[in-house]
């Protein structure tokens, strides 16, 4: 029985869930064959384009395991397309260069898993395929032979939520397709396995009952099988249009979040019940506590290991600098840091720093409202502290040979592709692996079979069953816990090196705004980020922890950091200036407005300034250099804590003001009570835009202006896009759901622009 399952991935989780549902099949007696969408037969993709995230060829890996991580240190973000070229030349691992598939003459069910990118956007390897299906000659009969059933993937986080997934199912319905299966749409914002386990348990029914259908009576009809939580995480493709359909979406209780509530209040239940049994007792990430410490427990079967790993002889200084050139990303340039400026004062909540980077030596170009990306390395400490635990730290400087067992049954298995051939295991553990991942479920079913001590193996087998999901959620994943806390919290935990390469995802590269112009600042790359901090509870003590990127960039800079006033330049001190590797990314749609004269709003709180900063110092430039031109309005809102500690760049915004080029700044300030009190100002950009609503209106609907919006998606982007519905049906005097059409309309035009991260 054989069914084709597509996936169009950016970063690999549709890869690697599709990896997942293939490996399954073979158990239950199916046959997938697997492609990546943008292996159609009628689309003769550029090689170099084919099946990875962003261009990365990815090493088969198990479900899940390629997670990204790191988020608030701006990973996820609203503005990535296109593909980047990398050195390394296309896998084996690419069914790109076997085979292709049909479409049209396709008789056997379709499963396709899809993420989003973007804003709302399908992934760069679908982009030709959607294009394909949205073609207006194409008959509404023209798919009317396929049955299929999609998977979405998608960050409730952003605005348009599992949109990709969801242009791809309209768009299969309107020429004629029909679901064997419901539509499931995955929250990484809760974790996708709330609904991708259950929707790929209910797969195989479905597609059971499909078959079984054919050979009766030709076809399938009549009621579709629901996923075991359909009720929960799957809904049929709707009768509207698109964009309005997924920007309602926004007003409907997320299902995923519903469904994550549902397991913590379970786990409340648990944690309630043990209380009342045992007094005191407080189950942790160590023990847990009835009814889940009595449950008999139903765990994933463990996928045979298929990666060998020995360690060989001792690298020497010059092959290792050799592994960094081959492990990164083409083209990356190395750039001394030249200025580094702390933008907020001592006493702020969070931790603003500027760094400017010197771009003289090299060709590194970059227009305002690019991002670039920092490739940056684990911390040190935490590395030496994973190879002392792991029993390695003798082994650091002998080089890693990977190799795929001769008996593997794991079809394509082959080497991740994120670790270079001649690599030693601490490079590996500093620059490839990202350590700080939360541990899958599957990573933790596999820690299970290393563990020797018994109550300490019971706690794992209940942290990755179906029982313990509520007490997964709660100390694993809500908790940021990585596999150091783990290997601490379970000391007879031993896992070999095979175990942790499968399942530790590859180090990403992190993405940041360009906050300058290259017209003012010839041959500099601004930017600007928070110092993130959390604590990671482990079951002794909390530990403060830095953010992979930003911790590592606050050490290499604090020898000549200075406060704002006065800031310095690097070689100015004794210390030798610091180098980092940077990347270009993609060119975006993220820029000033080709036509000068179109007006201009800019929404920006906190580090989400960054790329204006950049606009701003161009448009003055612009000004200075065409005196004749007829330049539009540039509003700006600005949102902070406190005027005296975190008023990013109050001179520099000042200096635009007074120049001319920003003719707006509303800035407000959510924690200054001082200044609340004595005019009740708005709270939050949102508030702000709501106060001055009708010029907003009057530079989008009438004046043809563009509305730009970075920051973070979680306290930013969602009530601004709400607050923009709203001042459009208020100025128009139109429904909810018209004005939602109007904004939809804007970002089709691309005068709505977001650059959000979660
Ligand atoms: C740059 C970026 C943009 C994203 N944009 C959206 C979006 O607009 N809507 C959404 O639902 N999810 C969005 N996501 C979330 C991803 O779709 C989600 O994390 C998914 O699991 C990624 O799967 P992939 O690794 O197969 O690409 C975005 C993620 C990133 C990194």
């Amino acid at each position: 029985m054989r069914f084709l399952l597509l996936y169009a991935t950016q970063r690999g989780q549709a890869k690697a869930i599709a990896e997942e549902i293939r490996e399954q099949a073979v158990v239950r007696g199916f046959s997938a064959d697997l492609h990546c969408i943008s292996e159609s037969d009628k689309l003769p993709f550029p090689l170099g384009a084919h099946c990875g995230s962003s261009g990365v060829i990815l090493a088969p890996l198990r479900l899940f395991a390629l997670q990204i991580s790191a988020h608030t240190e701006r990973l996820a973000r609203g503005r990535e397309s296109g593909t980047v070229c990398y050195a390394r030349p296309l896998s084996s691992d690419c069914p790109a260069l076997r085979s292709r598939y049909d479409l049209k003459t396709e008789t056997a069910p379709l499963v396709v898993v899809v993420s989003t990118t973007g804003t709302g956007d399908p992934p760069d390897t679908a982009r030709k395929f959607v294009k394909e299906i949205r073609d207006k000659t194409l008959p509404s009969d023209f798919f009317a032979h396929l049955r299929y059933g999609l998977l979405g993937l998608g960050d409730s986080e952003y605005t348009y939520f599992c949109n990709g997934g969801k242009v791809i199912d309209k768009q299969l319905q309107k020429l004629g397709a029909r679901h064997f299966y419901d539509t499931g749409h995955a929250d990484d914002c809760v974790g996708l396995e709330l609904v991708v386990e259950p929707w790929i348990a209910g797969l195989w029914a479905a597609l059971e009952k499909h078959f079984r259908s054919r050979e009766g009576q030709g076809e399938t009809n009549g009621s579709l099988p629901r996923a075991p939580n359909a009720s929960l995480s799957t809904e049929a493709a709707k009768p509207e249009s698109l964009p309005i359909e997924s920007q309602v979406e926004l007003l409907r209780l997320d299902d995923s979040r519903r469904k994550d509530s549902e397991a913590l209040e379970q786990n409340e239940a648990n944690r309630g019940q043990s209380s009342t049994l045992t007094g005191d007792f407080e189950p942790s990430l160590i023990c847990s506590g009835p009814p889940l410490a009595q449950a008999s427990l139903t765990i994933p079967a463990l996928p045979p290991a298929y990666l060998q790993v020995h360690l060989q002889e001792p690298l020497g200084q010059e092959e290792e600098s050799q592994a960094f050139v081959t492990s990164v990303e083409q083209p990356v340039f190395q750039v001394p840091i030249s200025k580094a400026v702390q933008l907020t004062t001592s006493d702020a909540v969070k931790t603003t720093l500027l760094l400017e980077l010197d771009l003289s030596k090299t060709d590194f170009s970059y227009q305002p409202g690019d991002a670039f990306s920092v490739l940056c390395p684990n911390s040190d400490a935490e590395v030496q502290g994973l190879l002392h635990r792991l029993q390695l730290a003798g082994g650091r400087n002998h080089r890693v040979l990977l190799q795929v067992k001769a008996d593997t049954r794991k079809r394509g298995a082959a080497p991740p592709q994120h670790i270079p051939e001649k690599c030693s295991l601490q490079f590996m553990f500093t620059w490839c692996l990202d350590i700080r991942a939360v541990p899958r479920k599957a990573f933790v079913r596999a820690l299970v079979d290393h563990t020797s001590d018994g109550p300490e193996k019971r706690r794992l087998q209940e942290l990755c069953s179906k029982q313990g999901a509520a007490d997964y959620n709660h100390f694993i994943r809500d908790a940021r816990v990585c596999l150091l806390d783990l290997l601490l919290a379970f000391p007879s935990c031993q896992p070999p090196l095979d175990i942790l390469l499968e399942h530790l995802p590859k180090l990403q590269p992190r993405p940041y705004s360009c906050a300058s112009s290259s017209l003012c600042h010839p041959d500099k790359l601004h930017f600007i980020f928070n110092v993130v901090e959390f604590l990671s509870h482990t079951p002794e003590v909390a530990i403060l922890r830095k953010g992979v990127c930003t911790g590592w960039l606050t050490t290499l800079v604090a020898p000549f950091l200075q406060p704002n006033s006065q800031a310095s330049r690097a070689d100015s001190g004794k210390a030798p200036t610091p180098e980092i590797s940077i990347a270009p990314r993609a060119a975006s749609a993220f820029r000033l407005p080709d036509d000068p004269s179109a007006p201009v709003i800019m929404v920006g709180p906190g580090t989400g300034i960054a790329p204006f900063i950049g606009f701003l110092q161009h448009r003055e430039k612009l000004q200075e250099q065409q005196p004749d031109e007829n330049f539009g309005e540039m509003w700006l809102f600005f949102g902070c804590r406190h005027k005296e500690r975190d008023y990013l760049f109050r001179d520099e915004l000042r200096h635009f003001l007074e120049h001319g080029t920003l003719t707006h700044l509303k800035v407000s300030f959510s924690r200054d009570a001082r200044l609340r009190e004595e005019k009740a100002p708005p709270k939050y950009v949102q508030d702000s835009l709501q106060l001055h609503g009708q010029q907003v209106a009057k530079v989008l609907l009438r004046e043809h202006g563009y509305i730009y919006m970075c920051g973070d998606a979680k306290n930013m982007a969602k009530d601004v896009h709400n607050s923009l519905v709203e001042i459009i049906s208020k100025e128009l005097g139109v429904d909810k759901l018209e004005a939602m059409k109007t904004l939809a309309t804007l970002k089709e035009e691309k005068r709505y622009l977001q650059d959000i991260w979660s």
